[in-house]
């Protein structure tokens, strides 16, 4: 698939790939149990990976039932499910970089990648929580590593209350943690600005969906 994509100017000679998680990783408390861990950044070479990703997985488009109608669902889908080999070697990198940091905390490893691919500003996911799993009733942690030119993920309350904003792009990594996936939303917001293209990679734990 080819996307009009303009490459971070700083990206452009950068070696693909992830340092260990540290000091770098700023931590959030939300409120009601919910944090979010943002570090910028991380995945250098994030052009190099969007182009590879955006090449070689085998995107899919699918619809679903809306009520009455089938619609489609505005953007790319690709789950890896655990057990199944990642598209590139860099995302086996990030995952075990990932677990080093994350896994005592979280008590279990990350497992699963599923990948969506927001083509223009039409693409978009609309507001949810992670919730057909464990996420729905636990605890539990959804890392995000974005590639490709930047989009605002946004977080409410659920139930409602003033929203966050967090544009993540080009190697960014946000970690939604705690009771974040039932005591909060997220969305990416479909925008009539031009928007470049963006990938998303997101890596659960078994049974969080
Ligand atoms: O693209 C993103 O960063 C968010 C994707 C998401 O929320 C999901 O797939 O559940
Ligand atoms: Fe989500």
């Amino acid at each position: 698939m080819k996307a009009a994509f303009q490459a971070s100017l700083l990206d452009l000679d950068a070696e693909l790939g992830v340092e260990p998680l540290g000091g770098a990783v700023r931590r959030t408390h939300l409120g009601r149990g919910a944090w979010i861990d943002l570090c910028p950044g991380w995945l250098s070479g994030a052009d190099t990976l969007f182009e590879r990703l955006a090449e070689g997985v085998p995107w899919r488009a699918e619809r679903r039932r809306m009520y009455d109608q089938v619609v489609d669902v505005p953007r790319l889908l690709k789950f890896y499910d655990e057990g199944e080999p990642l598209p590139d070697p860099v995302l086996d990198d990030v995952r075990g970089m990932l677990n080093a940091y994350y896994e005592q905390e979280l008590g279990e490893p990350f497992r699963t990648a599923g990948l969506c691919f927001y083509r223009d500003g039409r693409d978009s996911v609309a507001w949810h929580g992670d919730t057909i799993g464990r996420g729905g009733t636990e605890d539990t942690m959804v890392a995000i590593v974005s590639v490709g030119s930047p989009r605002p993920l946004l977080l409410r309350p659920r139930g409602g209350g003033p929203s966050i904003r967090r544009d993540l792009g080009h190697g960014d990594l946000i970690v939604m943690g705690g009771s974040c996936q039932r005591t909060w939303e997220h969305a990416i917001p479909k925008t009539a600005r031009p928007a470049g293209p963006r990938i998303s990679i997101q890596f659960r734990p078994r049974g969080v969906r």
